[in-house]
């Protein structure tokens, strides 16, 4: 039998619908769909099944404006995504059209590609009718040498099994990234820990959560049903400790509540869930963690 495996990133503006195409491909909720625009920040990777291929997606955080410092560092790191995978798959939204986003994406799209194959995947498409879809396939056409076009409903999964079919094809020959049968597990743990950081994001100041990351350490089937999930969060600085603990530790107390009713209510089944926070020197500077995660400071940020 000859496997295919390779990773495929799938870049587009915040909002353009990243972490539901890439739900849709794994079937699994694998990154948390907010309506909040830039919520992606590391790189969640899923992985969908194709006949004997594997396809690992990088769901890239929002290409957008850099204004501060960990901005550029997050533009880096989309880019970052792109340039390290096998196929980028560009994701826009029919409804906009080519925005000054999609432009300046499309002014860097030639260089970070390469000779790697770019898909365009115009999303959202129930929300227009035909013609103004094809006249928006042809603009981006003229502008980019894509290799193909899919026309997709992320969110109703049309044209998605195309998509799947045709990255399956195109992936370079070679062992699987990920054994069978870790590739179930592999998004639970993840999503676990997006959910914490998702309520971490939601409950501290809005810089912090860019400076600090979730684990899922351990995970373990319990004989009445359910799962005891350990979790560490680590954060970059003493200060921001005792900000994520709070005030007798009911800062983290009130994040673990809600992920766990959250995390309950996905599963099914009860969960016991235990966060620690731990302090991670140097954070910031560890270049083989966030390569990890898919973050690349390198980037003079
Ligand atoms: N109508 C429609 N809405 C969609 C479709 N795909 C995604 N959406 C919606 O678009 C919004 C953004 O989708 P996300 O998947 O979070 O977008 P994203 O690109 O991952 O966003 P970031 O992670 O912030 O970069 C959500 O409200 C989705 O429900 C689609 O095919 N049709």
């Amino acid at each position: 039998m000859t496997t295919r495996a390779g990773f495929v990133a799938l870049i587009g503006e915040p909002n353009a619908g990243k972490s539901t195409l890439t739900n849709q491909m794994v079937g699994a909720k694998v990154s948390i769909v907010t309506h909040k625009v830039q919520t992606t920040r590391a790189r969640i990777r899923g992985v969908a099944m194709e006949g004997d291929a594997q396809i690992v997606l990088v769901d890239t955080p929002g290409l957008f404006k850099p204004r501060r410092r960990l901005d550029r560092a997050m533009v880096a790191a989309a880019w970052g995504g792109a340039a390290d995978a096998d196929i980028i798959v560009l994701l826009i939204e029919a409804h906009r059209g080519i925005t000054d986003g999609v432009e300046r994406i499309l002014e860097n799209l030639g260089q970070v590609a390469g000779k790697r194959p770019v898909a365009l995947a115009i999303n959202k498409i129930d929300r227009v009718e035909a013609p103004v879809l094809l006249k928006l396939s042809e603009d981006m056409n003229a502008r980019y040498d894509f290799a193909q076009t899919f026309m997709i409903s992320a969110e109703k999964g049309y044209g998605v099994a195309d998509l799947r079919k045709w990255l399956a094809a195109e992936l370079p020959e070679g062992p699987w990234l990920y054994p069978e049968d870790q590739i179930a597990d592999l998004p639970l743990r993840m999503i676990a820990a997006e959910m914490t950081r998702e309520k971490l994001t939601l409950r501290l100041h809005q810089e912090l959560p860019y400076q600090l990351t979730v684990e899922t350490e351990n995970w373990e089937e319990r004989k009445d049903g359910s799962a005891r999930i350990d979790q560490i969060v680590y954060v970059a600085r003493d200060g921001h400790k005792g900000i994520v603990l709070g005030n007798k530790g009911e800062t983290i107390k009130a994040i673990s509540k809600a992920a766990r009713e959250e995390l309950e209510e996905f599963l099914g089944r009860r969960i016991h869930l235990f966060v620690q926070v731990k302090v991670r020197e140097k954070w910031l500077d560890e270049a083989e963690r966030y390569s990890e995660m898919g973050l690349d400071f390198k980037d003079g940020a």
